[in-house]
C-alpha cells in the first residue's frame, strides 16, 4: 500500500523528534513517483547485499562454532589393556612441557614398580610360594598366563635356586623402601581422604566417590603387595601406617593389596619434591633437581640393592625358574628390570618412554583436556576419559556414555594366553570380545564414533615368534599359520564380525588400528589419523558438513 505524502510527513515529524537516524533514513517528503520507484529498486539492490552479508557471517559463525566444538572422547577396555597409557601418549603430543615437568615425579611409581617385580621374583623363588599362587583373590598384575590345557603351569618341576636366601637377605631393604614409596604417593594433605581400595567401596555413587557432575572422583590405584607375610590392607596413611614388617624367612605370599592414589597433581608434586619443598628447580626445564642430596630420598635405598637386583635378574636359575612358573615380567613392569643401573642411577630423570610403561591402576576416571593449537583442528576442546577397567571398575562407565562423541575401545590382542587378574576362569581375550560387544551394541552409544585399538601388538609378535600358539588357546582358530600377520588378521576380522552383528547403528564405519601404545613414534600417528576421523564423524553427526 502507498502512503500518501502527509502521512510520511506526520511520521517523518514525530520519529525525528526522537530518533534523528530513522529520520535521515525517511523517504525525501517531495519524492516524486519515479523517485520513489528508482529508490526501492535501490533499496531492494542494497537489501540483497545486506542478505549475502548477513549469510557470509552466519557461515562464519557456523565454522567458528565448529572450531570451537568439545570433541568427549571415552577410553575404554579390560584392565591393563592400555587406556592410560594411550592417555599418556595424548598428553605427550599436546601437552608435552606439562608430560616433561610432570616426568620426574613419576620416579616413585617406577621405583615401586621395580621393587615390585623384584618382589615377585623373590615369592616365585619361594619354596612355600607354590601352594599360593594364583590364589583368586590375588590383585597381582603381573601377566598370569595359562598354559595349553587351561590350566596354570605345573610348579611340580621347582628350580632351586642357590642363592635364594643371599638375595633375599640383600634385597630385604626394598620391603620398607615399598612401604615408603607408598606413603609418598599417597601424602596425608591431598584434597580429599586417600582411601584404602576396601573403603572407597562405601563412598559415593555405586562405591566411588563422586565429584561436583555426579560422576566418580577420579583416583589411581597402585598395585601393592602385601608388606608382611600377613596379608593385610596396606594403610595409606602416615598416622595409620604400620611399621613394614621384616621378612621373617618365609616370604609370605604375594597376595596383592591395592591402595588407591588421587590422580590430582599432588602426588605428583609431593613426590616431585621429595617431601621437602625447598628442592630446587633446574634453571632450564623447570624440573625439580637436587633429591639425590636428600638422604632420605628413596632412590638411595635403591642404588644401594641395584647390585643384588641385577645379579637376581641376571641369575639362570631365576630365569629358569621364573619360565617354569610361567612368569613373564616383560610383559608388565620387568621392563625396568633391563635396565637397573639407568634407573636406580642417583641422578636418574625418567625417559618419556619410562612413564609410558609405568603402572599405575585407574579407579574411577581421569579426564585430560587440551585445545589443538594450530592446523586443521585447531581451537577444538579436546575432552578425554581414562576410566578404570577391572571388572569392579566398569559400573562407572555408563554415566560418560549420553555425552561422548567418540570411543576408543582397547583389545590386548596379546593377552590371549592370559586369564583375568579378578578372575582366573576367564581369559582376556575372552572378555575383551565379550566387553566389546556390550559396548558396541549399547543403544547410548548407536552415534559415537568407534576407533578399535587391538593393541600389545609387540606383545603379540614376540609371543608369536618364542612359539606360543594361539589355537592352543583359542580352538576356533584352527591350523590357520601361526605367524603374526594371520593372527592379526584374524583379530581383526573376529571384532569386525562382532561390530557387524551387534552395532545398533548399520551405518557406522568401525576403523580398525593395530596399535603398540607404548610406541610413541607409531602412537603419535596413528592419534593424529583417529583425531581427523573423530572430528569428520563429529561434524557429520552434527550435520555440519
Ligand atoms: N609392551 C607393551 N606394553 C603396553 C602396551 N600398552 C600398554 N602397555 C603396558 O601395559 C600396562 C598396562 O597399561 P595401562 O595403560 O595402565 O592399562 P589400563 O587399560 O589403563 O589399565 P586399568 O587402569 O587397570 O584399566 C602398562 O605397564 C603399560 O606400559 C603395548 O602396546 N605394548
Ligand atoms: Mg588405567
Amino acid at each position: 500500500m502507498v502512503k500518501s505524502r502527509s502521512e510520511d510527513l506526520g511520521r517523518r515529524r514525530s520519529l525525528s523528534d526522537f530518533d534523528p537516524l530513522a529520520a535521515a533514513l525517511l523517504p525525501p517528503p517531495n519524492e516524486t513517483p519515479e523517485e520513489k520507484e528508482l529508490r526501492i529498486r535501490a533499496e531492494n539492490e542494497a537489501k540483497k547485499i545486506s542478505d549475502g552479508i548477513d549469510e557470509m557471517l552466519r557461515q562464519e559463525r557456523i565454522e567458528r562454532k565448529k572450531t570451537r566444538a568439545e570433541v568427549h572422547v571415552l577410553l575404554l577396555g579390560q584392565s591393563e589393556s592400555g587406556k592410560s597409557t594411550t592417555l599418556k601418549q595424548f598428553q605427550l603430543l599436546h601437552t608435552p612441557s606439562a608430560f616433561h615437568a610432570e616426568r620426574i615425579a613419576w620416579r616413585a611409581v617406577i621405583y615401586l614398580n621395580l621393587v615390585r617385580s623384584v618382589r615377585r621374583i623373590l615369592d616365585a623363588l619361594s619354596p612355600e610360594a607354590d601352594v599360593e599362587d594364583h590364589d583368586e583373590d590375588s590383585n597381582e598384575t603381573a601377566s598370569i598366563i595359562i598354559s595349553s590345557n587351561g590350566r596354570p603351569p605345573s610348579a611340580l618341576s621347582a628350580t632351586r635356586v642357590p642363592m635364594y636366601d643371599i638375595y633375599k637377605q640383600r634385597l630385604e631393604p626394598l620391603i620398607e623402601l615399598e612401604a615408603k614409596l607408598t606413603r609418598l604417593l599417597t601424602t596425608p594433605d591431598e584434597e580429599e581422604p586417600t582411601r584404602l581400595s576396601l573403603s572407597w567401596q562405601h563412598s559415593g555413587v555405586n562405591g566411588f566417590a563422586t565429584t561436583s557432575n555426579g560422576r566418580p572422583a577420579p583416583t589411581i590405584m597402585i598395585p601393592q603387595s602385601s608388606l608382611s607375610s600377613h596379608s593385610q590392607s596396606l594403610p595409606v596413611s602416615p598416622t595409620s601406617h604400620p611399621s613394614p614388617t621384616r621378612s621373617n624367612g618365609s616370604s609370605g605370599s604375594w597376595k596383592s593389596k591395592e591402595v588407591a592414589v588421587h590422580t590430582s597433581m599432588n602426588w605428583r608434586k609431593a613426590f616431585a619434591l621429595g617431601g621437602k619443598s625447598k628442592s630446587p628447580k633446574s634453571a632450564h626445564s623447570g624440573e625439580i633437581e637436587g633429591w639425590w642430596e636428600d638422604p632420605d630420598d628413596p632412590v638411595h635405598a635403591l642404588n644401594a640393592c641395584a647390585p643384588a637386583i641385577q645379579e637376581l635378574w641376571k641369575d639362570h636359575y631365576v630365569r629358569q625358574r621364573l619360565q617354569e612358573k610361567a612368569i613373564r615380567l616383560e610383559e608388565s613392569a620387568g621392563f625396568y628390570l633391563n635396565e637397573i643401573p639407568r634407573i636406580t642411577a642417583k641422578k636418574y630423570i625418567p625417559t618419556n618412554d619410562d612413564v609410558l610403561k609405568a603402572r599405575l591402576k585407574t579407579v574411577g576416571v581421569v579426564e585430560h583436556s587440551f585445545i589443538i593449537p594450530s592446523g586443521a583442528n585447531r581451537g577444538v576442546q579436546w575432552k578425554i576419559y581414562d576410566v578404570g577397567g577391572a571388572r569392579n571398575q566398569r559400573h562407572a562407565w555408563a554415566p560418560y556414555f549420553s555425552d561422548v562423541n567418540a570411543i576408543i575401545f582397547l583389545a590386548p590382542i596379546s593377552a590371549f594366553d592370559q586369564v583375568l587378574t579378578e578372575d582366573h576362569r576367564i581369559n582376556r581375550l575372552e572378555d575383551s570380545f565379550l566387553l566389546w560387544k556390550g559396548v558396541i551394541s549399547n543403544k547410548l552409544l548407536a552415534n559415537v564414533n568407534v576407533v578399535l585399538f587391538l593393541n600389545k601388538c609387540d606383545l603379540l609378535q614376540a609371543k608369536l615368534s618364542a612359539g606360543v600358539r594361539l589355537n592352543a588357546h583359542m580352538v576356533s582358530y584352527g591350523d590357520r599359520p601361526n605367524d603374526y600377520d594371520s593372527v592379526s588378521k584374524y583379530f581383526r576380522n573376529r571384532f569386525g564380525a562382532i561390530h557387524q552383528a551387534a552395532t545398533p547403528n548399520k551405518e557406522r564405519e568401525l576403523y580398525i588400528h593395530l596399535t603398540a601404545v607404548t610406541d610413541t613414534r607409531r602412537t603419535g600417528t596413528i592419534i593424529a589419523d583417529v583425531r581427523d576421523i573423530i572430528i569428520r564423524g563429529n561434524l557429520r553427526t552434527l550435520k555440519l558438513v
